[in-house]
């Protein structure tokens, strides 16, 4: 492969931006590349897997190539050194590879691979918490899955079509996908494309999103007619599937606390066709409040450490800090209490996070049920998805029964 300035230039400019500004990789590599129209397919590629894989990998590169936050220019270009080297790829001679020391990557790498923290490039902290957590042996497991290339799968929208007509159009249009056994609704594609570009996409057909996601709407046993509401809505994801399941028939009441996200909501059921959405932003409590014992079912697609969806967001190693975590746990266990009275007696909630860890999980779960605001409620199915069992991202979901 042959390194064209341009592009690496894009790469180091975008990791300057995520590790030395705090932002968000995600946001950052989409406005990097809308700064060239000229790029293709493959540029974008580039400089997208190029910086995911260099902020996945940072504390092992870093160590590598001794270099230390925050990231001055050149020692950016020693990380991507790292990068390239280990890939087999052939340093160019620009000034800006100069300094950068070639030799004896190889070597540090096998001997930092023989430590879990460095091979699979994760803090101190979490290194400690994971064992705490999983047990040293499903940690290891899991950590290597999560700092895996997670594979693109779509959700068909049956409001608009059936997988396996959304299979023929998306076919017809250059990209291949699979049916998955077990999820109904789900295409894997075979081969990395931007699906958003596709006419399928603009008009509906389908989402983004991954397989384990898909079981959250699915556990939450709607029917069409049913008074719904997903209390974290944030842009959708779940609400545009619980409309497909209830055929647009009923109310879904999407909440969220970000009136942003709430917007985005709203454009995305527009190009799905699904009408049954109403948004409200919960600008104080009163929000909640005034929809107590009115809902047959009820989501709480809890906001939370999102560890089970590193190999997405691998940025999340580096921002996460045991502070957020206390917190992010507080409001878990807030939100359960409060959320749930917003279910009628007889009705389902379904208390869902894309985070591996018990503590955020089974734990709140068993805490909320030995509360006072449990004491009506009862566990009537629970699923731990890992991503190393399940080949897809790390969730946890349970149902619970209010009498
Ligand atoms: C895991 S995300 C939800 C993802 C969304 N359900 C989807 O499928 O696309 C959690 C959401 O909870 C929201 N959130 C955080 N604190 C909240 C609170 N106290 N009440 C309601 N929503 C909250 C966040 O803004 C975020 O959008």
């Amino acid at each position: 492969m042959r390194l064209h300035r341009n592009l690496v230039f894009a790469v180091i400019d975008t990791l300057h931006l995520i590790f030395n500004d705090n932002k968000y990789a995600d946001k950052e590599i989409s406005k990097t590349l809308k700064r060239d129209k000229r790029w293709g397919s493959r540029d974008r590629g580039f400089i997208a897997e190029t910086t995911y894989d260099i902020v996945r990998w940072q504390r092992l590169y870093a160590e590598i190539a001794e270099v230390k936050l925050p990231y001055s220019r050149p020692n950016l270009f020693r990380l991507f050194t790292v990068w390239a080297t280990l890939k087999g790829i052939e340093i160019p001679d620009w000034p800006q590879f100069e300094d950068t020391p070639t030799r004896r990557i190889k070597g540090k790498f096998d001997e930092l691979s023989k430590i879990r923290k460095y091979r699979e490039s994760v803090p101190d902290w979490l290194d400690e918490l994971g064992v705490k957590e999983l047990g040293e042996k499903k940690w290891t497991k899991e950590l290597n899955a999560l700092n895996s290339q997670a594979p693109v799968v779509l959700r068909v929208n049956t409001l608009k079509t059936s997988p396996k007509k959304a299979q023929f159009q998306l076919d017809d249009e250059g990209i291949s996908t699979k049916l998955i056994p077990k999820y109904p609704l789900a295409l894997e594609l075979y081969e990395r494309k931007d699906v958003f570009k596709t006419k399928s996409f603009k008009d509906g057909l389908f989402e983004v999103q991954d397989a384990s996601s898909q079981k959250i709407a699915e556990a939450l046993d709607v029917k069409p007619g049913m008074r719904v509401i997903d209390a974290c809505a944030g842009a959708g994801g779940k609400s545009l599937h619980l409309a497909a399941l209830m055929e647009n028939k009923g109310q879904i009441i999407a909440l969220d606390i970000y009136a942003n996200k709430l917007k985005e909501l709203k454009r995305r059921a527009k190009r799905a066709g699904a009408h049954n959405i109403d948004t409200r932003h919960i600008e104080n409590s009163k929000v909640v409040k005034k929809l107590y014992n009115s809902a047959d079912r009820v989501l709480i697609d809890a906001p939370c450490t999102g560890l089970g969806v590193l190999r997405r967001n691998p940025d999340a190693k580096w921002k996460l800090s045991p502070e957020f975590i206390a917190r992010i746990r507080k409001e878990q266990q807030n939100i359960l209490k409060q959320y749930s009275k917003m279910l009628k007696s007889g009705g389902k909630l379904v208390y869902a996070t894309c985070s591996i860890f018990p503590s955020e999980n089974q734990l709140q779960v068993q805490e909320f049920l030995n509360s006072v605001e449990g004491e009506t409620f009862s566990l009537t199915n629970e699923e731990k998805i890992l991503a190393h069992t399940s080949g897809y991202d790390g969730f946890y979901f349970a149902t619970l029964q209010k009498q």
